[in-house]
């Protein structure tokens, strides 16, 4: 299967001709308009690899690309949500929002968004749609329920779902979504809150390959890097499996830590320890110091990595693929949520741990 990683790229090399055809032909209103502005760090260095085109520069500012202009729908403003919508505003992309909190998008709105009362409303006014919804319930309901998005699309539009959902629940999407002659491509993303802020996503898309090279642009905008996975269900897939390794590595650093003290060692040296060696991992050095002071702090809430793990064991049963690391690790995540832990950030498992040592004491 072939895929594709490109990394910040230069939004000149960006819009290939292809990819400036293909936005001709679906969406006249944002090839028309959209006038790249040359990248600022090292343009023409070469793309380093064939299979993998790694564009040089790794940091773009958004706000240093040119105004976008074809119309951009955003449903769903959560942690993620509203920093994504907002960067897309921030790069002057003309941004229609709805939330079912609708509050959330007041911020928005001053920012210069538009809002519109319902996801249908927000897609029949907009060329292309994102979705960030919370799980497989509220991207299906946002997307296929009363008002929901599908009775807005039509031909020349397309869905962008960012959500982590599962594969039936992508594929039942992008059914709906083709019924109407409309384009669908799944997005999810890997990154959290500091990475949606600062525009450093990584994207996992998958689904129909014109709208992947039409919405491009917008994904660097989002993101620092993308991969394009393929059929439909590859992208959530992926993202599921990623999901997976990240839960089971979080309950094991927690273990770590809690073992550490209980035998008199300082868990911040523990932390420090574990950050200069073979196991180090950005995540460690960023929740390590404030586990070790008992403070979670929301970036990913602990809700949406049990849902990501029970979606993965899922996913690993429909192939007969064994994870018991991953199914134990669930088991903690539920405890944790059984102790209102739902919507810390997912590092307070170690609280779960804490208590389970407590009861066994
Ligand atoms: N936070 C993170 O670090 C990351 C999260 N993700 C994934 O991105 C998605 C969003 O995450 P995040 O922003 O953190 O989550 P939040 O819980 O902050 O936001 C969830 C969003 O979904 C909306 N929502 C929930 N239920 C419904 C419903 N029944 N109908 C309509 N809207 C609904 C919420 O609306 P309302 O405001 O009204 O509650 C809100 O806009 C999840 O799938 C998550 O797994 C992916 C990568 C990183
Ligand atoms: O889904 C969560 C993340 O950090 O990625």
């Amino acid at each position: 299967m072939p895929s594709t990683l490109l990394a910040k790229p230069n939004i000149n090399n960006l819009l290939s001709s292809t990819a400036m055809a293909l936005c001709s032909a679906f969406c006249p209103r944002i090839s028309a308009n959209f006038r790249p502005k040359p990248f600022s760090s090292s343009p023409s260095k070469p793309l380093l690899s064939l299979s993998f085109k790694v564009f040089s520069s790794q940091a773009t500012d958004a706000s240093s690309q040119d105004k976008f202009s074809g119309r951009v729908g955003f449903l769903g403003l959560g942690i993620m949500g509203s920093p994504m919508a907002q960067n897309l505003i921030k790069a002057g992309c003309d941004v229609i929002v709805w939330n079912r909190t609708k509050s959330k998008c007041d911020p928005l709105i001053s920012l210069g968004a538009k809002y519109r009362s319902s996801p249908e409303e927000v897609a029949a006014n907009c060329d292309v749609t994102f979705a960030m919804l919370a799980d497989p319930e509220s991207a299906i309901d946002v997307a296929c329920g009363k008002n929901g998005a599908v009775r807005g699309m039509g031909p020349g539009k397309g869905y962008v779902d960012i959500s982590t959902v599962d594969v039936a629940t992508s594929k039942l999407i992008n059914e709906h979504i083709k019924a109407r002659g409309a384009l669908f491509l799944e997005a999810p993303v890997s990154g959290s809150k500091k990475p949606a802020e600062d525009g450093q996503l990584i994207f996992l898309t998958a689904g129909k390959k014109s709208l992947y090279e039409l919405v491009s642009p917008l994904l660097d905008i989002l993101g620092k890097s993308r991969f394009y996975l393929g059929e439909v269900g590859n992208g959530a897939a992926m993202k599921l499996v990623v999901n997976m390794i990240m839960g089971s590595m979080m309950a094991s650093f927690s273990e770590g830590i809690l073992l550490s003290k209980k035998v008199g060692l300082d868990p911040s040296v523990l932390v420090e320890v574990v950050s200069q060696g073979a196991i180090s991992a950005p995540m460690y050095s960023l929740k390590g110091p404030s586990m070790v002071k008992s403070q979670y702090p929301t970036a990913f809430p602990l809700k949406h990595q049990q849902k990501d793990l029970r979606l993965a064991l899922g996913l690993a049963e429909s192939v007969s693929q064994s994870t018991p690391i991953a199914a134990a690790a669930n088991e903690l995540y539920k405890v944790a949520k059984s102790y209102g832990l739902s919507d810390e950030d997912f590092s307070a498992v170690i609280e779960a741990l804490k208590a389970k040592s407590q009861d066994t004491a």
